[in-house]
């Protein structure tokens, strides 16, 4: 195939509700939506979920718009791609930056599928129909109104609820909400809100049997989760620490943990994912899907992806609605029994709403 045009848009999307980690607060949801034209009118679609600020990984989005526009993007244009792998190639030279690089990989990816006339699920291999549907809840004002949360949210059908964590806002929370719901999946995320020294602390949250604690500690330290890990008894699940194959292999050789969040965006898209969910089935670490607030575009490769058999637990795969009043894709996702089931269309499988799209343009650029 050859790319022909390409144009870049960045969106901004109010959010319904401000979501709250440990390192801050999002009121909207600012992403980059890349589509990709080659020369028989395919056109394929990715989203960069790179943040504003560099909170979550060191790039941003203005960072990655630049790098799209200025290096990557140039690089691809005209080419002759016979192949979505083969980008891994094209992407050699540049290094890390995997959010503005996922953009490109889900697009291709999209326009492979939809020149292959099949779902994108199908095109990387996926097997299942329905991915479960779990939910990712920012830190509260108090325990009761998380309580009050998860209700809303387990009567919606989400079949695993994720609680953000930091220290203050951990414990009582995650006790309120297991006192009241004795046997849902319940799981933390602390995105490196502790250290090694806070192990005490952490043991506390075993008797709530949890499903997992995700990335407690720095994204850079293997080995003190391989210490943390042999003092819980509640697996630990690493986000943040597992942006490559490379890293999901030390994480295994260390036992730095027994679960891989695996987000498309931030391993560079869905060729590196495939690999690692490989790589994950046959060392016996389970994965899930995770996400990053985002719009339907993402979250169409996300419910491929989730599609893969190494993807053995609820991903962190919501509704449009959990987020926002209006998404940009038709028809919006939606839950069924607390599932989502697959398309089959070529492609993501989504139409583009391109109301929604113009009304919350900020900027866009034509290559
Ligand atoms: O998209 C979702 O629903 C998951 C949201 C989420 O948990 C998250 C959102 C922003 C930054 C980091 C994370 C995370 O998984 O750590
Ligand atoms: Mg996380």
């Amino acid at each position: 195939m050859k790319i022909v045009s390409i144009r870049l848009y960045k969106i901004s999307l109010p959010l319904r509700f401000f979501f709250t980690t440990s390192t801050g607060q999002l009121t909207t949801k600012d992403f980059i939506l890349l589509s990709l034209t080659d020369e028989d009118g395919h056109t394929g679609y990715g989203e960069c979920s790179a943040f504003p600020t560099p909170f979550y990984t060191e790039e941003f989005r203005d960072s990655a718009f630049l790098l799209l526009k200025d290096q990557l993007l140039p690089a691809l244009l005209n080419q002759s791609i016979k192949s979505p792998q083969q980008l891994q190639d094209l992407f050699r030279p540049i290094r890390r930056n995997n959010m503005a690089k996922a953009a490109v990989d889900t697009a291709i990816w999209d326009l492979f599928a939809k020149q292959n006339h099949q779902s994108l699920a199908k095109a990387i291999g996926g097997n299942k129909s329905l991915v479960t549907a779990g939910i990712s809840i920012g830190i509260q004002p108090s325990p009761n109104k998380l309580v009050e949360k998860v209700r809303n949210y387990l009567q919606a059908g989400y079949q695993r609820i994720k609680v953000k964590i930091k220290p203050g806002a951990d414990y009582q929370y995650l006790k309120a909400v297991r006192n009241e719901f004795p046997d849902i999946m319940l799981m933390a995320d602390a995105n490196s809100a502790y250290r090694l020294a806070d192990t005490d602390k952490l043991k506390q949250l075993d008797e709530l049997h949890l499903l997992m604690i995700e990335q407690p500690l720095e994204a850079d330290d293997l080995l003190h989760h391989a210490q943390l890990q042999q003092q819980l008894a509640t697996p630990l699940c690493l986000d943040e620490s597992i942006n490559s194959l490379a890293d999901a292999q030390a994480m295994y050789q260390l036992g730095s943990g027994k679960i891989i969040n695996i987000k498309v965006s931030k391993v560079g898209g869905l060729t590196t994912a495939n690999k690692i969910q490989e790589f994950a089935q046959t060392h016996q670490l389970n994965c899930w899907c995770g996400g990053m607030l985002g719009s339907g575009v993402a979250r169409a490769a996300d419910i491929a992806v989730a599609t893969l058999p190494g993807f053995t637990l609820p991903n962190d795969i919501s509704a449009s609605q959990r987020y926002f009043n209006h998404d940009i894709i038709k028809p919006e996702i939606d839950l069924t029994n607390g599932k989502i089931k697959v398309p089959t269309a070529p492609g993501i499988g989504y139409d583009l709403n391109w109301d929604i799209i113009r009304r919350y343009t900020t900027e866009k650029v034509t290559l």
